[in-house]
């Protein structure tokens, strides 16, 4: 069986990742259409994709004529019934079961073909419970992406346990031809195959400055020069932004109760303080 085509793509949530996503699809020539929580949310995440494209032309990484070109491939709203007509939906919005669900149940009842490939980006949520909300539990899967999604070249590939194999097809399809990216396939087990891997890594570097064992610049000198990361650890986590890296925590915690993986006391005060990392002004590093 050949994969079936997806050429109008939706997104639900227009945040780091769901704008990201929006604006790789839009430069590969696709039809996307990017529902926000609200008007207000829709114009600030177009504008923010304006400016992306733009500073795109000013390093020289796309001509002004693929910008204009990516920029007429994207519309912006505030209303899940505008994705009626969509091949594939992609859900970006925050790290939160209940949001998901919702939009879940509703997307089933607004996008019209059953053929349609209703994904979600989430870091570390079960799809099966995504999936089982809907009434077409074989067309939902994971597809996750990492951020900067323009410039991260994987995807996770995340069937549920009722995941049709087509399913799998046509997202493996879209993402390696549509979007020219890697994947790697994981069972659905909360951390997938990077965040099991990265989730203790990171915790472990907030533990280090909490306990006063190397301040946050000594953590990530040592990982920059010392290991060649391209970010260290405590900035890496202002980047992913920190309610996402505590949402993350807590789901491996709760799948596997390995104590590595249990948000440590400071993030979780930083979190209730709205100390979320870049997309506040301040996080372990100060942004204003
Ligand atoms: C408990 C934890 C739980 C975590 C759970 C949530 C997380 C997940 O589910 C999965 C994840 O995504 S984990 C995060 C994975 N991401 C990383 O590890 C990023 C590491 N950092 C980098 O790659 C570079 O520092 C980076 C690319 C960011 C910046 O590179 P540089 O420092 O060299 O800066 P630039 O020279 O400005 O950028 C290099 C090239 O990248 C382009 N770029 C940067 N940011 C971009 C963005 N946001 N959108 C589009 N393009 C972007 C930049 O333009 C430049 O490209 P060139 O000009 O062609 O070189
Ligand atoms: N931040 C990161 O580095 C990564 C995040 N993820 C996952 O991607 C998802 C999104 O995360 P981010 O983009 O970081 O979050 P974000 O907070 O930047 O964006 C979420 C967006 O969804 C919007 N939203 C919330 N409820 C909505 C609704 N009901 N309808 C429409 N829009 C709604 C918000 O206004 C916001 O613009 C999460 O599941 C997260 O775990 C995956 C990989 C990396």
């Amino acid at each position: 069986m050949t994969a079936r085509e997806i050429r109008r793509v939706g997104v639900v949530g227009g945040g780091l990742m769901g704008g990201g996503f929006a604006e790789l699809c839009a430069l590969r020539g696709f039809d996307v259409h990017v529902v926000a929580s609200g008007p207000a949310s829709a114009a600030r995440d177009h504008a923010r994709l304006l400016r992306s494209l733009e500073k795109s032309v000013t390093k020289q990484k796309i001509t002004a004529e693929q910008a204009a070109a990516a920029e007429a491939k994207v519309s912006f709203g505030a209303d899940l019934g505008e994705l009626a007509d969509r091949d594939l939906v992609l859900e970006a919005v925050r790290e939160d079961e209940t949001v998901k669900t919702a939009v879940f149940q509703t997307l089933d009842k607004v996008v019209r073909a059953e053929t349609a490939v209703l994904a979600s980006t989430t870091s570390a949520i079960p799809l099966i419970r995504l999936a089982k909300v809907t009434e077409r539990p074989g067309r939902v899967i994971g597809v996750h992406f990492f951020n900067p999604v323009p410039v991260l070249p994987l995807v996770e590939i995340v069937p549920a346990l009722l995941t049709d194999d087509s399913t799998v097809e046509d997202s493996v399809e879209f993402v390696t031809t549509g979007l020219a990216k890697e994947v790697v396939r994981s069972p659905d087990r909360a951390g997938f195959v990077v965040n099991a891997l990265l989730v203790p890594y990171l915790l472990s570097a907030i533990r280090m400055v909490e306990s006063g064992f190397a301040s946050a610049e000594d953590v990530d000198r040592g990982m920059t020069l010392g290991c060649a990361h391209p970010m260290g650890p405590l900035r890496l986590m202002d980047m992913i932004g920190l309610d996402v890296v505590a949402a993350v925590g807590d789901a491996l915690y709760a799948e596997y109760h390995e104590p590595l993986y249990a948000p440590p006391p400071l993030l979780t005060r930083m979190v209730d303080g709205g100390l979320l990392g870049r997309k506040t002004g301040r996080g372990f590093y100060d942004y204003s």
